[in-house]
């Protein structure tokens, strides 16, 4: 037999632990103890109801019309201050719920995007598919179920306690006669209801036990068709021009025939699960009248007694079989569980891989920009650069060029920092501005000016100010929509959306610019006015470009070509001063 791992409860409790001891802890902990305190009001008030049975039906034995209204004004009490608890109980768990769904949330997006973790776990993705599903939806489903669960499982222990007292009290002794004499079994009641529980307990665990798996792939299936429906939507024009709408939709039933088969399965155990409580829970009304049948037909006891014995049974049963009724969610709780703890389990495993690796990212306190033995390679092992060497005084223009996939955008993830595939120090001069333009420029969702002013969020800089750097970025047209949110990156042309990242770095005025083929969509004129704004306007500015066509050379002094098949070849237009030091795998030419 395979034995019972309770592994995933130290995981569940490392989960919530670190909520319990936030700075909201103190009011978490009020919460908890008015919904612990309602929780236990709710088995008392079971309590008297359960007596009341008693009375009531021992009234209505009796034809005693007075007792039969006085017992429904007591009801009616205990009804009433059921209600309120009910309410109550529900609102301050919606509230705790809501809040500690803040927290973890604010806490699991500050690890994803600390330190580009969001980035590495793409590019490292060994397990953690679909982040974002994992804040949004697993954390909520996580909160939700470790709050339903606990709560449901104290409730089940109070009234398990309460009732089993009650019900001892009342099944008496049963007196079983043997060949040789009579044993009697005081509380049988009690012994038959622990039974029934234990036996359900068990054959629940053994046809329930595949759901776990089940559910966490139906979660992953889901995240993954939901994901392929948002790129369709990002991609939308593409799409169309490539009227790749078949190849979309036969991606889209290829990912939902996972789901849907996925979730066939989960149908048929859940079905064979269904089949079984729902036995257990009809045979569980009847079952405690058989028991307690012979004592009422022996008349040692009352209608109102048996049940009062019949609602208590119920209730320890009730109370053992929490397992059995709470199978399916504890199911679905350990997947959810196992997905965040494996979210974690990846951030830990980037942290360590960083730890281990020989590249150094520094802010240095030479005045150069250096690249000292670096050593850059690929996620499958292959090395596109080794031993590489640059030194750039300030004012300095390099212009990288190269054949398609040889390397350029590699090797300016590496100057930036965010490749974790590589070896070798990378030092920039300490205090002053880096800029990074992508080849891809990102424009945020947001106003105009959000976009303008990214990454640096608004009120950094005047309205005169912003207005302006549009007119010299020849965006004039645009000035009108500062505050006006859109879908900048879907509205805007490519080239307008190159000249947004020019309008940044003249905005943010770094010291240290480095462009990735970011005037690809621009024409020649244009592209001569965008550098020429840089130079005029950044003063001491020094540039790093990648790119193909043959007019950068001009706006560069220097320039460095990457081929895979030859050496590194460097050229100084200057043809004066000191020469910045390169090489790769052979000297340079
Ligand atoms: N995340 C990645 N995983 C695996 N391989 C990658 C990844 N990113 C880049 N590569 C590979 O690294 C090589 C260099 O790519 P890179 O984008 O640096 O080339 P490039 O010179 O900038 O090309 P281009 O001029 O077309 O932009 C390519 O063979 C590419 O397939």
């Amino acid at each position: 037999m395979r034995k019972f791992d309770i592994s995933f409860i130290k995981a569940g409790w490392g989960l919530t632990r670190e909520y319990w001891r936030s700075t909201e802890r103190w009011l978490a902990g009020g919460l908890l103890a008015a919904i612990v305190a309602l929780n236990l009001g709710d088995v008392y008030l079971l309590v008297r109801l359960n007596e009341w049975n008693n009375g009531f039906y021992n009234a209505l034995q009796r034809y005693d019309q007075k007792a039969f209204f006085g017992a429904l004004g007591t009801f009616s009490i205990l009804a009433g201050i059921y209600i309120l608890v009910a309410v109550y109980e529900l609102y301050f768990q919606q509230m705790l719920e809501i809040r500690w769904r803040r927290w973890m949330t604010e806490h699991y997006l500050q690890n994803w995007l600390r330190k580009q973790h969001y980035y590495r776990m793409q590019l490292q993705n060994n397990g953690s598919d679909n982040p974002d599903q994992r804040i949004s939806e697993d954390i909520r489903l996580f909160v939700s179920s470790t709050l339903t669960l606990s709560l449901g499982l104290l409730k089940a222990v109070v009234t398990l306690i309460s009732f089993t007292a009650i019900l001892w009290n009342l099944s008496g002794v049963l007196t079983i006669p043997l060949a040789q004499g009579k044993v009697a079994i005081p509380g049988y009641m009690v012994w038959t209801a622990a039974g029934y529980a234990i036996l359900g307990t068990w054959l629940t665990a053994k046809i329930g036990r595949p759901l776990v798996k089940l559910n966490f792939n139906q979660q992953r299936y889901e995240a993954d068709f939901r994901f392929s429906l948002v790129r369709l939507r990002e991609n939308s024009e593409s799409v169309a021009f490539y009227q790749g709408e078949s190849q979309e939709e036969s991606n889209f039933t290829g990912r939902f025939k996972k789901t849907f088969e996925n979730f066939y399965k989960l149908m048929k155990r859940q079905k064979r699960l269904t089949w079984f409580t729902s036995c257990y829970g009809q045979i569980a009304i009847i079952f405690p009248f058989l028991v307690a049948a012979p004592r009422f037909f022996s008349r040692q006891i009352q209608l109102g007694g048996l049940v009062q014995t019949a609602s208590a049974f119920g209730k320890v049963q009730d109370s053992l079989s929490f397992f059995v009724s709470s199978y399916a969610s504890l199911a679905e709780w350990k997947a959810v569980l196992n997905r965040l703890v494996g979210f974690n389990q990846q951030i830990d495993s980037i942290e360590s891989s960083r730890e281990q690796t020989a590249f150094q990212f520094i802010a240095g306190n030479e005045p150069q920009f250096t690249v000292s033995g670096l050593k850059v390679g690929l996620p499958n092992g292959a090395i596109l650069f080794d031993n590489f060497e640059l030194k750039l005084r300030k004012g300095d223009s390099l212009l990288i060029t190269g054949p398609s996939g040889s390397g350029k955008s590699t090797l300016m993830r590496t100057f930036a920092g965010i490749w974790p595939f590589s070896e070798g120090k990378v030092s920039i001069p300490r205090g002053e501005k880096i800029l990074f333009l992508p080849q891809k420029p990102y424009l945020p969702l947001g106003t105009l000016r959000e976009v303008l002013l990214y990454p640096y969020g608004t009120g950094t800089a005047a309205d005169d100010r912003l207005k302006e750097i549009l007119s010299q970025c020849q965006l004039e047209e645009l000035i009108p929509y500062l505050d006006t949110v859109e879908n900048w990156s879907q509205l805007l042309s490519l080239g307008e959306q190159q000249r947004i990242a020019f309008g940044r770095a003249l905005l943010h005025q770094p010291q240290w610019l480095f462009l990735d083929e970011a005037t690809s969509a621009l024409d020649e004129p244009l592209e001569r006015t965008m550098y020429g704004l840089l130079q005029t306007k950044l003063k001491d500015l020094t540039i790093v470009s990648i790119g193909h066509r043959q007019t950068l050379l001009a706006l560069h002094q220097l320039r460095l070509h990457i081929d895979k098949r030859s050496p590194l070849h460097f050229s100084d237009a200057r043809q004066s001063g000191e020469i910045p030091r390169y090489s790769r795998r052979s000297t340079a030419s």
